[in-house]
């Protein structure tokens, strides 16, 4: 880009392109790598910095003597940020967190050595990546190419790629198939990669960021005329496409004949009797790549309909898939198709995370509706629990429902005395005072949030909520189109405003998506899924997040959001698929399960934390330290007793009471072990091997203050209807 002064206006030269800014000469002498300007109707960002000769010999054009190139001043000029124009001017500092998400990671043009996948391959069949793209590229990610390519090169390799959400799956996919097109020998022109519709634009952005110049590889067809042009000029080699798209045209898309076919969030493609599925394999393309964060989501029968689909007939029919695995042969087989790395892998770049459970007080209202609904039940117990999981978010959103509910007398007769009652609407909801003392809390920290919940109806309570915070609000629920998602995406990640909240919906908006314009988020609701639950958590903390992340759990205390948290970490057990421990944890929606649920225990600190059998006492020590404490007061007690005896030798009886310790301390090891399945007082006991590992915090522990602060609360105003927490940081 050359640049000449022609009074108040500049015109610039690109090789093939003439047009102006509206930048003054100081404005445009401050440019620096990573900003953002309008050039014309271009949105433009800089890549390189060339110095004069270079810019000459780049523009293919002589130099110009009556150019007057602006000099750049010695500083930069620091009212550049806030100029008042229609387009975003910030440079790429890390305390502006908007423009992270655009800096392209090969940014600048510089020279590196292409990186050799298989070295032992030699030159012919050697499969490489370009050292632009390679250089950036982590070591995991190296090794999860290398992975991909090797199962790939065969004609039907097949592979599941299931690294933890935000480990890039993206590049290493586009990385691997870019090798593979380069391979000649391969012949392969052309690869397919279907998305949930959401994510089409979020892969095309996937794609401008390690393709910021020079011809773009990837077209997405997201109507019948995009598909039309593609089958007439056969552009790109990539093609992105949604599931839906794929229902709707198969047939033309068979007729293109790719060679590569990748499934984004492939959990979708568990059920094998789904129509997608059938599409899909009628599609017959032989080299198969399924991506997704959460391979096991409820049982291991999906686990084998992924692995089938990546790679047909390699694990034998499903009854022989289980064998396999309880005789625990089944390892080496699965190494060979699935990749799997946790997100401990990317812990160097990424700031460290906190995640808390918040246990919150049910409000009167809340308990009396709760407990006339599990008395006088409805017929179908899911539709109870449904009502349940409304009154837990808020009683209004249940209220709302009271024509359903108009032959049920002692409902009717709470609803009229609440109404009655004229109690502040945050009041009637723990969870809403809860979200409410941290929403200010994280306005005056300038720091963003994100709320998801699993009901449409919660987040419209939850809209006007937080607009008499004043905060301004931005949705991504499935009334949002298609199209407008990655809108209200960037709008999000590039938001001045600190008081900027975006409410989400869990299965619109927790898949796939990069939010990390905010580093709060909190999930309103827990979904019976805690697989869905992960996704939504993932998208914060991943590549490209620079602030510490928090994220919350909101439970209403001793009602059935504990239960779902229960039942959450029962299943996620399983994501250790090999560990028999976790398989017989595994979880089935049972009857005495249902009636569980309608157990309530609204004055407990909290019912999860009584199951655990924990004696930590909430005073925020783990296990282990505990551990330690005892180990120490032991070794000391020890000595005394070694004092003791040499002083008094003739009270031997003193003895016995010694021994009566051994047992009791025995017990209270197993208390925090898996194994048992039921308590001292015979309730059952869950298995939360995990949750033993966070710190437990009571209301009534000196320590308390403390975790409110480091959690982000004003300490000052402590949340009066937070009972219980747990908060657990992750260090890797
Ligand atoms: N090496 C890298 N350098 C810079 N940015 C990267 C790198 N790898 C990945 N990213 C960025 O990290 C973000 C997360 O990557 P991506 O969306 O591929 O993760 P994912 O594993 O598919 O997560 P999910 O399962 O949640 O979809 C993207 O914005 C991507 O551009």
């Amino acid at each position: 880009m050359e640049l000449r002064g022609l009074k108040s206006f500049h015109y610039s030269i690109f090789p093939h392109l003439y047009s102006r800014s509206l930048l003054t000469p100081s404005e445009i002498a401050a440019l620096a790598e990573g900003d953002e300007f309008m050039f014309g109707s271009y949105e433009v960002q800089i890549q390189n910095p060339v110095d004069e000769p270079n810019a000459k010999q780049a523009s293919g054009k002589p130099a110009n003597t009556t150019l007057q190139p602006v000099q750049p001043p010695a500083a930069k000029i620091s009212g550049i940020r806030s100029l008042k124009r229609p387009f975003s001017m910030v440079s790429s500092g890390e305390s502006n967190p908007t423009n992270r998400h655009f800096v392209s990671p090969c940014g600048k043009i510089e020279k590196h050595d292409d990186w050799v996948i298989d070295e032992e391959e030699g030159n012919i069949g050697a499969g490489y990546v370009e050292g632009r793209i390679a250089h950036r590229l982590r070591p995991h990610q190296k090794e999860g190419i290398a992975f991909l390519y090797s199962r790939l090169k065969n004609e039907c390799g097949g592979a599941i790629l299931a690294d933890e959400m935000g480990l890039g799956k993206s590049i290493q996919t586009i990385a691997t198939c870019l090798a593979l097109l380069k391979n000649k020998s391969l012949k392969i022109d052309k690869i397919l990669i279907v998305v949930p519709s959401s994510l089409v634009d979020n892969w095309i952005s996937e794609f401008r960021k390690w393709f910021p110049y020079g011809k773009f590889p990837a077209e997405a067809i997201r109507k019948v005329s995009d598909l039309r042009r593609h089958l007439s000029y056969l552009i790109t080699p990539f093609i992105v496409c949604s599931y839906d798209m794929v229902l709707r045209y198969a047939r033309h898309l068979f007729a293109i004949g790719f060679d590569v076919l990748i499934c984004d969030e492939a959990h979708r493609l568990k059920n094998s009797n789904s129509k997608i599925r059938i599409m899909l394999e009628n599609m017959n393309i032989q080299r198969r790549v399924l991506l997704t964060g959460t391979p096991l989501q409820n049982e291991l029968a999906e686990l084998y309909s992924l692995l089938d689909f990546a790679a047909p007939g390699k694990f034998g029919t499903p009854a022989e898939f289980m064998t396999l695995v309880e005789q625990g042969d089944c390892n080496e087989l699965l190494d060979e198709i699935m990749l799997r790395r946790g997100a401990n892998v990317n812990s160097k770049s990424l700031p460290p995370k906190h995640e808390y459970i918040l246990y919150c007080r049910p409000s009167n209202l809340q308990m009396k509706l709760m407990e006339a609904l599990c008395e006088d039940m409805f017929a179908d117990p899911l539709t109870t629990i449904l009502h349940l999981r409304t009154v837990a978010n808020h009683p209004s959103l249940f209220l709302q429902k009271s024509l359903e509910i108009e032959s049920k007398p002692k409902l009717r007769e709470i609803i009229v005395e609440a109404s009655k009652a004229k109690q502040a609407f945050t009041q009637n909801s723990g969870k809403l005072m809860v979200l409410g003392s941290l929403m200010e809390a994280f306005a005056q920290a300038k720091e963003r949030v994100i709320v998801f919940s699993n009901f449409t109806q919660t987040l419209d309570m939850l809209e006007s909520f937080c607009q008499n915070l004043a905060y301004e609000v931005l949705r991504l629920d499935g009334a949002v189109a298609t199209k407008d998602r990655q809108k209200v995406i960037k709008q999000f990640n590039e938001s001045k405003y600190y008081n900027t909240v975006l409410l989400v919906s869990t299965k619109t908006g927790g898949t796939g998506l990069n939010l990390i314009g905010a580093s709060r988020l909190v999930l309103f609701d827990l979904d019976w899924n805690p697989a869905n639950d992960l996704q939504a958590m993932a998208r914060i903390w991943r590549e490209g997040q620079m602030k510490t992340c928090h994220i919350y759990r909101l439970l209403l205390t001793g009602t059935i959001d504990e239960k779902i948290l229960q039942r959450q970490i029962k299943k996620t057990g399983l994501h250790t698929i090999f560990d028999p421990e976790a398989q017989s944890a595994e979880c089935k929606f049972r009857d005495e399960d249902l009636m569980e649920i309608f157990e309530l225990s609204g004055d407990a600190e909290s019912n999860t934390h009584r199951l655990l059998e924990c004696d930590c006492g909430g005073d925020g020590t783990t296990i282990e330290e505990r551990e330690d404490e005892d180990e120490l007061e032991e070794e000391q007690e020890d000595i005394d007793d070694e004092e003791e005896k040499e002083n008094e030798n003739e009270n031997e009886e003193l003895d016995g009471d010694r021994e009566d310790h051994e047992p009791e301390k025995d017990g209270n090891e197993e208390a925090h072990g898996n194994g048992d399945e039921t308590t001292q007082d015979g309730t059952p006991k869950v298995s939360m091997g995990e949750l033993n590992a966070w710190r437990h915090y009571s209301p009534e522990s000196p320590a308390f203050p403390l975790f409110l602060r480091s959690a982000g609360f004003d300490p000052e105003i402590p949340p009066e209807s937070l009972t219980f927490a747990m908060h657990y940081t992750s260090t890797f």
